[in-house]
């Protein structure tokens, strides 16, 4: 029997692994989940072909490892899932890796390229290390299958010099490589073959503003298929608020938090060093700081049940505008779509229709398909679109179409 690919998405709040065979288009075997890492009681979802099964884990997963293991192993001991029951079965393991730092392209996981790989570790402090640790979990565990990591980072590599460039001492910017980079790219290039070819367009003349908004939120701006701006930065706590972090913020707030806030020493966790400031504004800020939840779906609610979770809202929404009117006009007003993915993006409808009608002077702004288009405006303006991002989909295909 032809070996299967495995690709694993480590997201902030999320683990989701899916099984595909090694054909192109490859096609999704099993599919499964650990949501709500960050919320707990997790959910475990699992689907096989029509069979479907959601479930709340009696196991504590706190984190995406845990989770991760869980998932193999109920994969691994499914007697359905006759195709993937060992990694006999794997020809390749596909790792989403958020920070890619100067890396480009795939790279297949070795000891020198792990040890590379860990040095940008802090630059993602909520992603690297938890990719990492799935890695290094599946070289222990699965060591006849070569993992491949793919990069958020890389898709952004477009973005011209002036976008990319902070106006900081540049020598100190070069030597420690203190730049934009961006995120979610990954889910960019997906929706961007998805969209174009739904538009019935080539990628490379085909210019969005796609809002992956998800337990971590960003915007970018696609020109003629290519990123030209995004709102995450050096790391993806800048530009859009999101379930634990706070987005942007003025940098001087981390001087003036606490009387003491100038004499903290640095709070290193025991594996991810991150200096207090660092974590409160990834892991102790956002929706969980405004409203106790990081599950947004009970703040995007028509009745808000506190004023605080309609302030958290109503951020989200301030914050959004703030960027489609940047990159509209960044696109000189020329967008064939305004779209929506991600978690929330995906599913929350309040939040599409509240963007929608606060768009509606860009000329006409408004489920199971890949790409689903919600115009209103009889044909004025860029498309509302949503499209299901599917960030492990475009790492196999990828690894398809490099590798057969
Ligand atoms: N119906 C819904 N309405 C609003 N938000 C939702 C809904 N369903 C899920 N979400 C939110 O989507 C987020 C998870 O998005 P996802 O993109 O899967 O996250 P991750 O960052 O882990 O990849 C969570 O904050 C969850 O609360
Ligand atoms: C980059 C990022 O924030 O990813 P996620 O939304 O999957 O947590
Ligand atoms: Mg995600």
């Amino acid at each position: 029997m032809a070996k299967s690919i495995l690709a694993v998405n480590a997201g902030s709040s999320s683990v989701k692994v899916t099984f595909y065979t090694f054909t192109n288009p490859p096609r999704a075997i099993a599919d499964a989940q650990v949501s709500g890492i960050t919320a707990p009681p997790a959910t475990f979802k699992y689907q096989r072909g029509e069979f479907k099964q959601k479930e709340q884990p009696q196991e504590n997963l706190a984190t995406p490892q845990d989770a991760f293991k869980y998932i193999l192993q109920r994969c691994f001991s499914d007697p359905e899932l006759s195709e993937v029951a060992s990694d006999n079965d794997l020809a390749y393991i596909c790792h989403r890796v958020v920070h890619g730092g100067d890396n480009f392209e795939e790279i297949e996981i070795n000891d020198d390229t792990l040890h590379r790989l860990e040095a940008l570790e802090d630059l993602a402090p909520l992603h690297n290390f938890s990719a990492l640790e799935i890695i290094r979990l599946c070289k222990k565990e699965l060591p006849s299958v070569a993992s491949i990591t793919f990069f958020d980072s890389a898709f952004h590599q477009t973005m011209p010099l002036h976008v990319k460039t902070y106006p900081i001492n540049q020598q100190i910017a070069k030597a420690n490589g203190l730049r934009k980079y961006g995120f979610h790219g990954i889910s960019y290039s997906f929706i961007l073959r998805s969209v174009a070819q739904f538009l019935g367009k080539p990628a490379e003349k085909t210019n969005l503003i796609v809002m992956h908004i998800g337990s971590g939120a960003s915007i970018c701006a696609i020109k003629e298929g290519k990123s030209i701006d995004t709102s995450m930065g050096l790391t993806p706590l800048a530009g859009l608020p999101g379930a634990t972090r706070s987005g942007d913020i003025d940098p001087s707030l981390v001087f003036h938090y606490t009387n003491e806030a100038g004499k903290l020493s640095p709070a290193s966790t025991k594996d991810m060093h991150l200096s207090m400031a660092e974590e409160i504004l990834n892991k102790k800020s956002g929706w969980k700081a405004l409203t106790g939840t990081t599950d947004f779906s009970q703040i995007a609610v028509e009745n808000p049940p506190s004023e605080a979770h309609k302030l958290a809202f109503d951020i989200l929404v301030d914050r959004i505008l703030g960027y489609i009117g940047n990159y509209y006009v960044k696109l000189g007003g020329e967008v064939d779509a305004l779209v929506f993915a991600g978690g929330i993006g995906e599913k929350s409808s309040l939040l599409r229709r509240i963007l929608a009608e606060k768009c509606s002077s860009l000329g006409g702004v408004e489920e199971d398909q890949t790409v689903k288009d919600i115009s209103k405006g009889g044909g004025k303006g860029p498309r509302t679109l949503i499209c299901q991002t599917n960030e492990q989909f475009e790492m196999a295909y990828h690894i398809v179409c490099s590798r057969s």
